[in-house]
């Protein structure tokens, strides 16, 4: 082994949150390692949110040209995968290649390092047969990878994870998905328009269980308008294959698919990184940080292996902390009670904040206000496509939201007004005495501030 190098800060993981970081200490002028064993940018742009957002786009104008009879004539929807799998292998991924991100690090002074990186001592890493000695530290931003439950029979089966799914240049004609997570169901969705018999099989009572249950209903709702097969509150127990796949579940039914594709939820892969070397537990589930996103002595972590979120957002969020803590610039803390999420179902899922089951367990005063989408003037303007509705959660002692879901058409967008709100504290009277513009779908929000105050 070479003579360990000097170097100020090593990140590991070159993801969202990791090239973050290390694009901007480079950019500062820092001597940074960036160290990334797969592709420069992450799940992301390669095999998450921006590939699967294209399918979701194209499926959304399917399904939108197919809402013409009734509104403006006639149409015929003819799909075809061929231009989603193109744009996203030319234009999203460069075939799946990362030689944009790499020079765009190298571009702001940062060293690459294509390898896997492990810990070896407090401050040092290593890749391959080379030791780095980061004096001012070393970041983790490691992600996590695809959940593959212990079902039997499952692992020595040809099975999907998001990334065949995303990969997939031609369509199966029929899919069975194992979890009815945001993955499952964005996928689910879009595969479905294009014309694969899906069947989404949910071990709990209900699809998107992390959100409110009025979202399961839009969500599982939305599903079987697009003929998704859901089923839910059993597990697969069994799987087995021969050319296709026979899932048998608890209550004993077998379903068949050509394809499966396991969406159970993801992991953190910490036993791998030498963690002990730094005083740190791999055998957590995920790095536990504080507010500075400190995992330990000179050890920051960001994204996804924190565990405080796996959204690009809360990688980029985390990376802004950590990297403002490392060059001393000081700032606000890391503050988890406005946190955004968005699931690209049609209709758009947003949703920030606590749920009200949340708000209720933490003791609060809760007061709920909500309004069914197609009640709203832009909703009965919209007509078809106008499933939704629109959830507030306040806490009436204080007198400000902490929560919000805002499902329908452009709920996504809706979400950033209430994420304000929970996020800037804003009093309920300040919003109460708000112009919301008409007859847009977030004028929604103020109906269901009336429906608040009055509940
Ligand atoms: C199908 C799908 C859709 C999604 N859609 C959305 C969405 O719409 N919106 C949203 O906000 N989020 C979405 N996400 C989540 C988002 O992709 C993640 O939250 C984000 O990528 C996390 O960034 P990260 O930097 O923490 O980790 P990652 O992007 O996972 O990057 C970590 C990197 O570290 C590398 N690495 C791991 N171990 C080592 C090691 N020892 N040495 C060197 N390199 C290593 C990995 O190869 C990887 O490239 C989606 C995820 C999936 C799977
Ligand atoms: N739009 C977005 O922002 C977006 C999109 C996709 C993914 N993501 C991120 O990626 C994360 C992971 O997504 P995910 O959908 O894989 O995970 P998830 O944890 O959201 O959902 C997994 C689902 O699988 C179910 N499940 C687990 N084991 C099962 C089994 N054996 N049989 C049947 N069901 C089972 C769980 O009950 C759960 O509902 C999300 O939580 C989110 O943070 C975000």
């Amino acid at each position: 082994m070479s003579e360990a190098r000097q170097v100020d800060v090593v990140v590991v993981g070159l993801g969202v949150g990791g090239e973050e970081v290390a694009g901007r200490l480079a950019a500062a002028g820092l001597n940074v390692i960036g160290v990334e064993n797969r592709l420069v940018g992450g799940e992301c742009p390669y095999w998450g949110c921006i590939p699967t957002k294209i399918m979701v786009r194209a499926g959304n104008a399917l399904a939108e040209a197919r809402r013409i009879p009734g509104l403006a004539g006639k149409s015929t929807v003819e799909p075809d995968w061929a231009p989603v799998a193109k744009r996203i292998r030319d234009e999203a991924t460069d075939d799946w290649n990362d030689k944009v991100a790499v020079d765009r690090f190298t571009g702001k002074g940062g060293t690459f390092v294509r390898g896997t990186a492990s810990i070896t001592a407090p401050g040092r890493i290593r890749v391959g047969d080379q030791e780095y000695a980061a004096t001012r530290g070393i970041v983790i931003a490691t992600g996590t990878v695809a959940v593959v439950p212990p079902i039997e029979g499952l692992s020595g089966t040809p099975y999907w994870t998001n990334r065949e799914a995303v990969e997939a240049a031609t369509l199966p004609e029929s899919m069975l998905v194992l979890g009815g997570g945001a993955i499952g169901c964005e996928l689910a969705q879009a595969y479905a328009r294009f014309g694969v018999a899906v069947t989404v099989i949910e071990g709990s009572t209900r699809v998107l269980a992390m959100e409110e249950p009025e979202s399961s209903e839009v969500a599982a709702a939305a599903l079987a308008a697009d003929g998704v097969r859901v089923v839910t509150g059993v597990r697969a127990q069994k799987v087995a294959h021969d050319g296709s796949f026979q899932v048998t579940l608890s209550d004993g039914s077998v379903l068949t698919g050509e394809k499966l594709l396991v969406a159970t939820g993801r992991a953190a892969r910490l036993g791998e990184l030498g963690l002990e070397h730094a005083g740190l537990d791999p055998a957590a589930r995920f790095l536990t940080t504080d507010e500075w996103m400190r995992a330990g002595e000179k050890v920051w972590a960001v994204g996804d292996v924190t565990g405080n979120g796996a959204f690009t957002h809360m990688a980029m969020y985390e990376a802004d902390v950590a990297v403002r803590d490392i060059l001393g610039q000081g700032g606000p803390a890391a503050d988890y009670r406005a946190r955004p999420r968005v699931t690209f179902l049609d209709p758009e899922i947003g949703a920030v904040g606590m749920t009200e089951q949340q708000a209720r367990d933490a003791g609060l005063n809760v007061r709920v206000g909500y309004v069914p989408l197609n009640q709203t003037s832009r909703g009965f303007i919209h007509g078809p496509g106008n499933e939704g509705f629109l959830k507030l959660i306040a806490d009436a002692d204080r007198g400000v939201l902490v929560g919000g879901t805002t499902a329908g058409q452009s709920g996504g967008e809706m979400i950033g007004a209430v994420s304000v709100a929970v996020h800037a504290e804003v009093p309920i009277s300040t919003l109460l005495s708000q112009i919301w513009a008409y007859p847009t779908f977030h004028r929604g929000l103020g109906d269901a501030m009336k429906a608040l105050v009055a509940s």
